[in-house]
């Protein structure tokens, strides 16, 4: 700016410097013009006034043809300042001329021209513009009075003025010049210099506020009016510059906030999709576990969970009969324990919440200080903080509690890692439904085992005496056939005139009491069996025919003391009957059985209350002695 203010200074200084030059000049020509014009009309007046006072005397000459005095009056004027010529022609034909050659037209005598060989030589128009003047006496015009002025004094005059005139307009031109640029200088281009320095510091990107100065500020002309209006314009475009820098920050504060939010959101999102793929791998290993494995699946999944939420302690919980048991438990710390189990007594108001809203976050324990009680004492206890637990439920029923929390620092929460935790119990609950899903198969299974090993033994057991029945004891039988051993046929006697004595529900009393009493008296090895509806049947390996003898003996003696009224027989009590075979003697089972059957009907035969052993063969009754 200064350099393009100092250009202009230059130039107007050389156009001021031209303009004063060319003034001056003007001037002094003006000057000279009017100097000239002025000794121009001073010659004349002078003439003219030296003309009135000779002219009479001039006539009275002419009149008188007094040449002398026309010649000295003549030389008088010639000799005036600034004439040049005194020429005379009268009437009368008297013609005198005086000074440089005249130049009269048709006046001029011929006989001049000799006077004016002689004549110094001036400046054809150092006679022009003569003064005529007539000469008359007593009215009369006799003679013209021609004088020129003579050019080449006044001019002479000029040239010596025009020196001075030169030097003094120089020096007015230079005084001009300096006075018009020094006010140029000091009324211009200094506040000039000043509006361009201010011009200069306006930057709206500088931090200090340009104010212009005060020979600006103060001045009501064109160039203060230009700083003011700047100094506005100035002012306008910081200002809204200001609000664009406002709105700049603004809307970089709302931009860094919506960086930091897609951020936190694109962080959130990464965790959300670790978060459901553990979600995946757990419900898919739960799916896959079997309840004896369920164990190391919790382990798996509480070490996992722990590490991807950076929590200090992650712990599944199960509630069951008054009690909290923990089901998993993981920490950082290898040695570190869970708490042992307590009972649910000790934690009302926790439990209370899960049952009501299922998610329960205590971002710092001291909260709970006055509100809960027994949960303080009890989280301050096993040392946590801070905790964040969630139900695992079966529809209504609250089944247990995952929690996940902190030792020293609070639990950084979130809206999302609650709903992803959320679903994490769910993981649990569906683990522990399979569980109990498989326990409950388990035991449907051991049910059914039961009830197979209940129908196989129906199958082969007679319902009312819970001895063997017909197949078992047939097929033992026909093992023992050759063999050493011993079959027996027992037959309850009038045992329908028990029933209709007594009762049927007693009659069957009294078979059970019978097949219990048969379980006692026989051998260890020997199988009885119910083959009818008051028949028993008995396979005894390994025994001979005295042995057999002895034992049917000591059945009828069993029976006897048994004593079991029956008013329906001679004895006055219950007794059997029976027909015994030794089986190496036999050749089939129905061989046996048949053999046993014609001794027990020989048994019959005898008076009942008897033992008929191998009947056929060595008929051997044993009678028993009332
Ligand atoms: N209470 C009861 N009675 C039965 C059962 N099975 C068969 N009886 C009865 O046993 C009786 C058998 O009678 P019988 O074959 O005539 O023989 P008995 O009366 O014992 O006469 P003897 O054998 O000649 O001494 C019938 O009245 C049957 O109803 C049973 O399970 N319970």
């Amino acid at each position: 700016m200064s350099s393009r203010f100092t250009s202009i200074s230059s130039k107007v200084t050389v156009m001021i410097i031209m303009a004063s030059s060319l003034f001056a000049l003007l001037t002094m020509l003006i000057q000279l013009l009017w100097n000239y014009l002025g000794a121009v009309g001073n010659a004349r007046n002078e003439i003219h006034g030296y003309s009135e006072l000779i002219l009479p005397t001039l006539a009275q000459a002419l009149w008188d043809v007094d040449r002398s005095l026309q010649q000295d009056l003549l030389s008088g004027m010639e000799q005036m300042p600034n004439v040049g010529s005194v020429e005379l022609a009268s009437r009368d034909g008297v013609y005198i001329k005086l000074g440089g050659e005249a130049q009269l037209g048709s006046q001029a005598q011929p006989g001049s021209e000799a006077q004016r060989g002689g004549e110094s030589r001036r400046s054809a128009d150092a006679v022009a513009e003569p003064v005529v003047l007539a000469v008359n006496y007593e009215g009369e015009r006799i003679a013209t009075l021609t004088i020129a002025l003579d050019r080449s004094e006044i001019y002479s005059t000029l040239w010596h003025q025009m020196v001075p005139l030169l030097l003094g307009n120089a020096l007015k031109t230079l005084a001009m010049a300096f006075v018009i640029l020094y006010l140029l200088k000091h009324l211009i281009m200094k506040r000039l210099l000043a509006l361009s320095s201010f011009a200069d510091a306006v930057g709206l990107s500088e931090g200090a506020r340009a104010v212009p100065a005060l020979q600006l500020d103060r001045k009501n002309d064109e160039i203060g009016q230009v700083a003011s209006a700047l100094e506005a314009m100035y002012r306008r475009i910081r200002g809204d510059w200001a609000l664009i820098r406002q709105q700049q920050r603004k809307l970089a504060l709302r931009g860094r906030a919506l960086s930091h939010t897609v951020e936190r959101q694109d962080d959130m999102l990464k965790w959300m999709a670790q978060a459901n793929q553990l979600l995946a791998e757990v419900s898919l290993r739960f799916l896959k576990a079997s309840a004896t494995d369920s164990a190391a699946e919790l382990g798996f999944f509480t070490e996992n969970l722990g590490q991807m939420l950076a929590v200090e302690r992650v712990a599944v919980m199960e509630f069951g009969d008054g009690r909290v048991s923990y089901r998993g438990f993981w920490s950082p710390e290898p040695d570190a324990m869970p708490a042992r189990d307590l009972l649910i007594d000790n934690l009302p108001a926790l439990h209370h919440k899960f049952g009501q809203t299922r998610t329960v976050v205590i971002e710092d324990v001291e909260q709970i200080c006055d509100s809960d009680p027994l949960e303080y004492r009890y989280l301050k206890q096993v040392g946590i903080t801070s905790v964040a637990g969630f139900a695992i439920t079966d529809g209504d029923t609250l089944l247990g509690v995952l929690a996940v929390s902190n030792l020293t620092a609070p639990l950084c929460w979130s809206p999302e890692k609650s709903a992803i935790l959320t679903q994490f119990a769910a993981a649990l609950n569906e683990l522990w439904l399979r569980e109990r899903r498989e326990q409950r198969m388990l035991e449907l299974q051991q049910e059914l085992m039961r009830v197979n090993v209940k129908l196989a033994e129906e199958a082969v057991t007679d319902a009312l005496t819970g001895l063997s029945n017909r197949r078992p004891f047939v097929e033992r039988l026909s093992a023992e056939i050759f063999r050493t051993g011993a079959l027996l046929m027992i037959d309850v006697d009038f045992f329908k005139r028990y029933n209709d004595s007594y009762g049927h529900l007693a009659g069957d009393d009294v078979l059970k009491r019978l097949a219990q009493l048969l379980k006692e008296t026989l051998p260890k090895n020997a199988l009885p069996a119910r083959i009818g509806g008051e028949e028993f049947a008995v396979v005894i390996p390994g025994m001979d025919a005295e042995a057999l003898t002895l034992l049917c003996r000591d059945l009828l003696d069993a029976v006897r003391i048994l004593a079991i009224p029956h008013q329906g027989s001679h004895l006055g009590h219950v007794s059997l009957s029976i027909g015994a075979v030794s089986l190496e003697h036999c050749s089939s089972v129905r061989d046996a059985m048949g053999k046993a059957d014609a001794s027990l009907y020989l048994a019959k035969e005898q008076g009942r209350n008897t033992a008929v052993v191998n009947g056929s063969l060595s008929v051997l009754t044993v009678r028993q002695a009332d």
